[in-house]
């Protein structure tokens, strides 16, 4: 059997990065940054007010309390220059620029809010509350290097230098098909035979998770000819395919059926457990990857995390390989098949120690729910005894 390494080795060794693009603004967030964006301007571009109140030089402070006439008003948004003489105060909004010759702010709380006259009761150093041009970003500053995803802060600060279209890798675009002819649209009815489809969902929701875009393009049944269809329509739209069931050793394998003959998607044995049987290659000119999943759904959920995971990673152009893991405390023993790594499902605690959870089977969906860690034990390691030393991925 293939090793766990060897595979991702092969997967990782096929997808590439996606070309970065010029993105807008409104389509930017969770892609990588292709380029180091700097700011044109200092940032704030001007000195201004950080708080509501009156703009004074605070030689005209020294003795408190102290009234002082108020010569003019001015908001954020003023483009108008304004200058403050010795012995006058200008009323300032947070935001406003200061005018020329103030050289402190009293906040509105330390006076009596006069808009003709203004009483100060309270002292304000030299510089309170004003916020420096270029305190923030100086002209010319990188504010974001090249290969940082793009999450709300950083978007907001590509907004903030002024750039309306960034060069960026976009988020992937996965298109995720549920194969069996037993599967039912949660929400309908179920005959005896059937189940409800659930690996589309758990798929596409880990494919966002992963900083990509998921699109279920619903489920198809056994039939190979259709999933060929279903793959020509949606190739096209694809940066990565994912299937889910029909890769093992039964009668109706669609994906396997439907993909050996085409000689660009390989199906083997990894040994681990679970996730045994997996199909990976390319699909159409453009060489789109498909990773071909086990239908259990422990074992694509799985298979994803192992897999799909650190590939979406490379597409999106950041550092990628296994699953990080850390260490803990085995809470419980734990069993493990010879000749395969295991990726337990178990319950992570504060204080070190994970504990399997009840349920192993590769359909104990409600199992793996109930898990935020994957317990993995060792291809040559079949008993593990309570207290040992184990490594574990967090979920
Ligand atoms: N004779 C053998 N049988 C099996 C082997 C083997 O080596 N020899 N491998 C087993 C292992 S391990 C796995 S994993 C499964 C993988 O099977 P398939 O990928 O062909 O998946 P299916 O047969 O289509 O489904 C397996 C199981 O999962 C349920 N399923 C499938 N899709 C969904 C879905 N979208 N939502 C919810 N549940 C789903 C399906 O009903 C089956 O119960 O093969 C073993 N057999
Ligand atoms: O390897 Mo299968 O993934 O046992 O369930």
């Amino acid at each position: 059997m293939k090793s766990v390494d060897a595979h991702l080795a092969d997967i990782l060794a096929t997808v590439r990065p996606l070309a970065p693009l010029e993105l807008d603004l409104e389509q930017v967030l969770g892609a990588t940054l292709a380029e180091d964006v700097s700011s044109p301007v200092p940032l704030p571009p001007f000195d201004n007010s950080a708080m509501d109140g009156y703009a004074v030089r605070a030689d005209d402070l020294s003795e408190i309390p102290v009234t002082l006439p108020v010569i003019d008003d001015v908001a954020a948004g003023s483009t108008e220059l304004r200058a403050v003489g010795p012995g006058h105060a200008v009323r300032i909004m947070t935001g406003a620029p200061l005018p020329a010759g103030a050289d402190t702010v009293v906040p509105v709380e330390w006076t009596d809010g006069g808009t003709v006259s203004v009483r100060i009761d309270r002292r304000a150093e030299t510089g309170n509350a004003i916020r420096r041009a270029g305190e923030d970003v100086e002209a010319g500053d990188v504010v974001l290097e090249a290969g940082t995803v793009i999450r709300p802060a950083q978007l907001g600060i590509i907004a903030g230098v002024g750039r309306r279209r960034v060069k960026a890798r976009p988020r992937p675009r996965v298109v995720i098909i549920s194969t069996g002819a037993e599967l039912v649209e949660p929400g309908s009815p179920l005959v005896t035979g059937q189940i409800w489809e659930s690996n589309s969902y758990t798929l596409a929701a880990a494919v966002r998770e992963a900083g990509a875009e998921g699109y279920r393009v619903g489920s198809v049944t056994d039939d190979p000819a259709v999933l060929l269809d279903r793959l020509d329509t949606h190739l096209v739209r694809a940066d990565a395919i994912i299937t889910s069931g029909g890769v093992s050793m039964g009668a109706y394998e669609p994906v396997k059926e439907a993909l050996s003959p085409l000689g660009t998607v390989r199906f083997e044995k990894v040994a681990m457990q679970p996730g045994m049987p997996q199909g990976f290659g390319v699909l159409g000119d453009d060489q789109v990857p498909i990773f071909a999943l086990p239908g259990n759904p422990v074992s694509s959920f799985v298979s994803f995390v192992l897999f799909v995971r650190p590939a979406l990673d490379r597409m999106r152009g950041l550092p990628s390989g296994m699953p990080s893991s850390v260490t803990a405390k085995a809470a419980g023993p734990l069993r493990s098949p010879s000749g395969r790594r295991s990726f337990l499902r178990g319950v992570l605690a504060p204080d070190g120690t994970v504990a399997p959870v009840h349920g192993q089977g590769s359909h104990q969906l409600a199992a793996l729910a109930t898990a935020n860690a994957l317990i993995m034990v060792p291809e040559d390691v079949t008993e593990v005894p309570t207290g040992a030393t184990v490594e574990v991925i967090k979920l």
